[in-house]
């Protein structure tokens, strides 16, 4: 992480995971674990339906509450979904957006993630852009060109200005959920190269600026190290989010004087 440029931000991906009960439970658990964090971001990405919930109970905490997904249009006959400005107007503020769960189990493309992206910035929000390569395509030698792919995609259309709410998010498909975590330097190889496919897009000023998360099976003992890497602005984090006291630990590597 580079604090002199950009914000570390420390989000964690519920993704099908605590009821309501459960979720005012972690609310009441996190909330006297997690004090001031004075140089994080920490969110919270829950799962729809306790997204309302979420905002009330984190209300006067230092916890920012962020959606999964959502759609790219902002109405219609698109049953079970939930458009950004609904997102936004019970105050939430980041959205997950091209997550590798959602590309592999629901047909999300680069393209519909492009759109997605610009749905999210008009209503105002801070989308969460996941990028990552599969194990055959990392062993392919392919996974610069697929994620500088990916990044571009996701982002065409996109102006200079409106760079200072996107946050990327690479994560190795092979890393998540598998407890098999990328080494710090392969995360911040592909941190690193993410950064320079924007500052061939945006330039150097916006390139220093934008948060580059890193996720897949980050948690309490390794995220220091994740952390401690130049390009690595902050993790997306799925399983060790689910328990406040790894979470916390996770905050708590990032928040290091
Ligand atoms: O969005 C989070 C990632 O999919 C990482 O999940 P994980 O920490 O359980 O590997």
């Amino acid at each position: 992480m580079n604090r002199r440029y950009r914000k570390t931000i420390i989000a964690g991906n519920w993704k099908m995971n605590k009821t309501l009960s459960e979720t005012k439970a972690f609310a009441d658990e996190l909330k006297p674990l997690i004090g001031k964090p004075k140089w994080c971001e920490v969110v919270l990405c829950v799962p729809s339906v306790n997204l309302q919930a979420a905002v009330r109970l984190f209300k006067e905490s230092r916890v920012a509450i962020g959606a999964e997904t959502c759609h790219y249009e902002s109405n219609g006959a698109f049953t079970g979904e939930v458009s950004a400005e609904m997102l936004k107007e019970i105050g939430v503020k980041y959205v997950i957006i091209g997550h590798s769960e959602r590309r592999q189990y629901y047909n999300e493309t680069d393209f519909t993630v492009n759109k997605k992206v610009h749905a999210a910035l008009e209503a105002g929000l801070y989308p969460i852009v996941c990028v990552g390569e599969s194990l055959e395509q990392r062993e392919l030698g392919v996974t610069m060109d697929l994620i500088s792919y990916q990044v571009k995609a996701a982002l065409a259309g996109v102006p200079a200005d409106k760079m200072r709410h996107v946050v990327i998010a690479y994560e190795p498909i092979w890393a998540i959920g598998t407890g098999k975590t990328a080494t710090a330097e392969q995360a911040n190889e592909v941190c690193e190269a993410i950064r320079a496919v924007i500052r061939k897009l945006y330039g150097a000023r916006v390139a220093r600026s934008v948060t580059i998360q890193y996720g897949g099976s980050m948690n309490a003992k390794n995220a220091q190290e994740l952390l401690a890497q130049p390009d690595v602005d902050g993790g997306l984090i799925g399983g060790a989010s689910l328990k406040a006291p790894d979470f916390v630990q996770i905050i708590n590597a990032a928040n290091q004087e």
